[in-house]
């Protein structure tokens, strides 16, 4: 089905098939980038991605680009200059960089023998979300303008954003979306189970067109909430749902940039012992696989990567696929998968989200899997010969079952071995336990005096296991995702290096934006874990909102 690409009055030839995009369930194609970034889930359920992945020709000369060019060569590759011109795109690039405290946005610092840290906090909520909702915020603020023109009063077209966190997306999102025009931002947090400065960052900002909700129950659940507002039509229909979470496509899009970026970098760095051209590999510290995924965009495109290393925390359905080709909630450990895959031997937890010292990862299913699914599944129908538009409808029907069965059954698989091979090609995966990352918070400090945040910390300890484990590509930079700054996971920062001698929190981790929160005003509402209770908040507290406003 075409939904007339694009919306602002030009001709479908303005757009190559890496600027038109369809969903991951198969039934809705053709659309611009404006709609699936004002959309975020598609009607039938699916995640959009661009028809096809494009080659970034001629990548190796980039290597000396800013971050800011960079993204601007990048992100030309899915967005039509008929739907942003370049000039606009260059300045909305600009401007979502500028609030960044590190000039060169995204810094890399070598930590230890072959691992590099990609530091990915020094936006204005200290963690990596802000790279890809800094720039969202601006998108939004783009379309909104364009869409308004001349508009006044309830013709205006306003965007009720609806997200959910487990602590570090809330506050990007609200940062991101705070006072800007025609926008609601509505962030549900589960209760009691983000960390104090994590929720102290989303509560104490006031902007009437914040709304913070904190839901009794998990992570999941705020996000199953989400999904089902996404799935009422009537909801849509009044109140023009947006998405902040990884589900919207822009922000994966915005974190290719620094994979890309980090690689230069590393050139850079190493002088003569790293050409472009050399292959590295990442380790991403993984959740809902939206940091990662990007990094798999990146790869398409042309970057050389060695592997994309997933590293979980003891919620780990992610290392469980790769290590048995099953996707489920619960793990039925013992059963090998199709062609004899060994099981992996972790013990299984208890029945739900286990709450461990990484919380932003406390995720029982990661909602990007779905879109590197759907690529399995195009390679994998490729094989049959068939043209091209048989393999996407294959791939989309492919994914729809298994999504289905998540949902009816608990989880799906194990998958084709052709599939699961396909993703060892490109990920390995590792899962590390709560003591493994306290001690490597201590021996990274006591090695070289770094203060890794525990998110990072899993990453770290990824990439150490991958040294010793792939001895002949031992000697392949590693680069680890640092995806959050130490002062946002206090408890687990203190527990690891409490007894280190000379030791301080204040003094050694927390920055000066952090000090005084806990005494500012605060705002949200608890909310019950029931998406029809939510979707009565949001009408009743969007009403205030426009009910106040006089443009
Ligand atoms: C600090 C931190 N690290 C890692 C992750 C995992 O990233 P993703 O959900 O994109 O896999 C998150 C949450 O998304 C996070 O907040
Ligand atoms: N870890 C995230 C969870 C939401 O993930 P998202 O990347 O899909 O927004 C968080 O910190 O909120």
């Amino acid at each position: 089905m075409s939904n007339g690409v694009p919306t602002n009055g030009d001709s479908a030839e303005t757009h190559t098939a890496s600027q038109r995009y369809l969903s991951t369930r198969g039934e809705d194609t053709g659309f611009s980038f404006e709609e699936v970034v004002l959309k975020g889930l598609a009607n039938d359920g699916g995640l959009y991605i661009p028809e096809q992945v494009p080659t970034a020709e001629g990548w190796e000369t980039w290597k000396d680009l800013s971050f800011v060019d960079l993204a601007f060569n990048i992100l030309s590759l899915y967005i039509s200059p008929a739907e942003i011109p370049a000039d606009d795109l260059k300045d909305i690039i600009r401007r979502s960089y500028a609030t960044f405290r590190a000039d060169d946005v995204t810094p890399l610092v070598h930590l230890q023998d072959n691992i590099h840290l990609l530091e990915l906090f020094h936006g204005p909520t200290f963690a990596f979300k802000d790279v890809a909702l800094q720039f969202l915020g601006n998108l939004f603020e783009y379309f909104l303008v364009r869409r308004n023109e001349g508009k006044t009063g309830r013709d205006r077209y306003h965007l009720t954003v609806v997200g959910a966190t487990s602590g570090d997306t809330g506050s990007a999102a609200i940062y991101g979306l705070r006072g800007k025009k025609d926008v609601s931002v509505f962030m549900l947090h589960p209760k009691g189970r983000v960390s104090p400065i994590q929720e102290l960052q989303m509560t104490t900002v006031l902007d009437p067109n914040v709304h913070n909700l904190a839901v009794e129950g998990n992570f999941d659940n705020c996000q199953d909430i989400v999904k089902a507002l996404f799935a009422d039509p009537e909801i849509n229909k009044t109140h023009k749902l947006g998405a902040v979470n990884s589900i919207n496509w822009a922000r994966i899009l915005a974190q290719t940039v620094y994979y890309f970026y980090s690689y230069f970098t590393l050139a850079r760095q190493q002088g003569d012992s790293f050409t472009v051209g050399d292959k590295v590999r990442f380790a991403v510290p993984s959740g809902n696989f939206g940091d990662i995924l990007a990094g798999y965009f990146a790869f398409r495109m042309g970057l050389p990567v060695d592997k994309l290393v997933i590293a979980t925390n003891e919620n780990d359905i992610l290392d469980r696929f790769w290590k048995t080709g099953r996707y489920e909630k619960k793990p039925t450990y013992g059963q090998a998968a199709q062609g004899g895959l060994p099981a992996d031997g972790v013990k299984a937890h208890e029945d739900g989200v286990k709450e461990t010292l990484s919380p932003a990862m406390d995720i029982l299913v990661s909602s990007n899997f779905e879109r590197l699914l759907w690529f399995l599944a195009y390679e994998f129908a490729s094989d049959a010969g068939m043209d091209d538009e048989w393999n996407k409808r294959q791939a989309g029907q492919e994914v729809a079952a298994w999504l289905g069965d998540l949902k009816t059954k608990g989880g799906f698989g194990p998958v084709y071995r052709g599939v699961l091979d396909a993703a060892r090609r490109t990920f390995e995966s590792e899962r590390v336990s709560d003591p493994q990352t306290i001690d490597t918070i201590r021996s990274v400090y006591q090695a070289v005096g770094y203060v890794l945040d525990p998110h990072t910390a899993v990453g770290v300890e990824a990439a150490r296991h991958q040294e010793q484990q792939n001895k002949p590509q031992s000697t392949l930079p590693i680069i680890s995702l640092s995806t959050a700054h130490p002062a946002k996971f206090a408890g687990a920062v203190t527990l690891a290096l409490q007894d280190e001698p000379g030791f301080e929190f204040d003094a050694k981790v927390l920055p000066a934006e952090f000090v005084g929160l806990e005494q500012r005003e605060k705002r949200v509402r608890d909310v019950e874990n029931a998406w029809t209770a939510v979707r009565e908040v949001v009408r009743k507290e969007v009403e205030v909102e426009l009910a106040s406003k006089e443009y």
